[in-house]
């Protein structure tokens, strides 16, 4: 399986494409939308994701609901770019026509935390709008289109993913609270901050209200659970073809992701060995389980058949309304980073993003692991080696 994204965030559109789908995967346009709008909600999303639409289009790749086995093409259009034709436009353009387009003004001022700067040293541009129309996480409408490809194949094999906000700035959820579960899903997003615990959210609200007044912006944690993974997908043989490494990599691949962790991750560093792994034990049913899930239901870069736990930590959102200090590239003197508008704050997003990207690994795990040209190829070859596992290593009851 591979995919790839295109576009800019004031062009036409963005486009992403997947291949190495089954077929058989049900999906239409009104799946991708719907997780389209869930990664628009948030407390603290900026004026753009109100007055923007998302307009998909699947160009290639389903019929009539369901995947083919060719690529999958998704369109997600930018209802903004008649404002933005001529500046952003592909072909050249009467430089008296953009001359008088206010929105066109070089941005000389790069702002630190952003792509800005170096972006502009790297590719030899002498403003930052050609860098940061890539770098937005704009661009992360089309992973979350493209990981509801992969959702959809995910849940029809019985695997099911949820994503939620476990802190905004200091504001955490209190440890040992239940993780949600599937069915939580449509409480969490219709939470503003997409945080299970109500009297955290209500902190989280009044944490964005205060950064708001005062000209502030914040990051925070999300957390992304796959529950229904056979045990072996990844791999201890390879660095690269771990589960934890690639799922590192995934969200690590969110624009201002700054830190992942697995399970219980940094706390378990600081843990004594007999209180930091999950032993393997016998439930009352005589089945083997394992006593904890500590790990986040990975273990020598493999899934264990438990729930599956990663963490991804955001940075605050670099458009600080107080603004920072830079140099202004045009004139050479100290100034203040430019800024029109931006999110305060985008974690409840970037958990959707999250719970994409963490579907695309898996489902690419899944695919490397058991094969199909079809979805109910997968799930025969899935059943096959479950229902081949030895009984003296039977974790999963089959
Ligand atoms: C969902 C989401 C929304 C974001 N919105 C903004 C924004 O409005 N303004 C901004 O400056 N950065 C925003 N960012 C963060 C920038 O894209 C990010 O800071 C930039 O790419 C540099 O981060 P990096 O150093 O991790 O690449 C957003 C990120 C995500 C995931
Ligand atoms: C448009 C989206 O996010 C954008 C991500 C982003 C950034 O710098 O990453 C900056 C903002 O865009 P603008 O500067 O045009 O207001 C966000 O709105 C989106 O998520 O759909």
């Amino acid at each position: 399986m591979r995919w790839l994204t295109a576009g800019e965030s004031h062009g036409p559109a963005l486009m992403g494409i997947i291949e190495g789908v089954p077929a058989g995967v049900e999906i239409t346009s009104g799946n991708i939308a719907d997780s389209l709008a869930r990664r628009r909600l948030g407390y603290g999303r900026g004026a753009r994701m109100k007055f923007e639409q998302d307009m998909v289009t699947i160009l290639g790749g389903v019929r009539h609901g369901r995947t083919q086995g060719g690529p999958v093409a998704i369109q997600v259009g930018n209802t903004e770019w008649p404002k933005w034709e001529q500046i952003m436009s592909a072909d050249p353009v009467d430089p008296e026509v953009l001359a008088d387009q206010a929105r066109n003004a070089p941005l000389t001022r790069p702002r630190p935390g952003h792509a800005d700067f170096t972006g502009m040293q790297k590719y030899g541009f002498d403003e930052a709008r050609p860098v940061l129309e890539r770098a937005s996480a704009r661009e992360t409408a089309t992973r979350v289109a493209l990981g509801t490809v992969a959702s959809q194949f995910l849940r029809q094999l019985g695997i099911e993913l949820v994503s939620h906000t476990v802190s905004i700035a200091s504001v955490t959820v209190p440890e040992g609270r239940p993780l949600p579960v599937p069915g939580d899903v449509i409480a969490l997003d219709t939470d503003p901050l997409r945080c299970f615990d109500r009297e955290t959210s209500n902190a989280m609200v009044d944490e964005v209200d205060a950064a708001h007044k005062e000209g502030e912006t914040l990051g925070g944690v999300v957390e992304v659970l796959a529950y229904g993974l056979p045990p072996g997908l990844g791999s201890y043989v390879h660095w690269d073809r771990r589960l934890d490494a690639r799922l590192a990599a995934a969200l690590m691949g969110i624009q201002a992701i700054k830190g992942v962790e697995v399970g219980d991750g940094f706390l378990t560093a600081a843990r004594r060995g007999s209180a930091a792994h999950d032993e393997i034990v016998r439930d009352g049913e005589g089945r083997i389980v394992r006593a904890s899930n500590r790990a986040g239901g990975i273990e020598g870069g493999m899934s264990i058949g438990d729930v599956l736990r990663v963490r991804a930590a955001m940075k605050p959102i670099a458009t600080v309304p107080r603004a920072l200090r830079t140099i202004d590239v045009s004139t050479g003197e100290p100034a203040k980073a430019h800024h029109q508008r931006s999110d305060v704050c985008a974690v409840p997003a970037a958990g959707v993003v999250a719970e994409a990207m963490v579907a695309l690994v898996l489902a690419e795990a899944v695919i490397e692991k058991f094969g199909g040209d079809s979805v109910a190829e997968t799930a025969r070859n899935i059943k096959g080696y479950l229902d081949n596992i030895p009984a003296s290593l039977d974790s999963i009851g089959q």
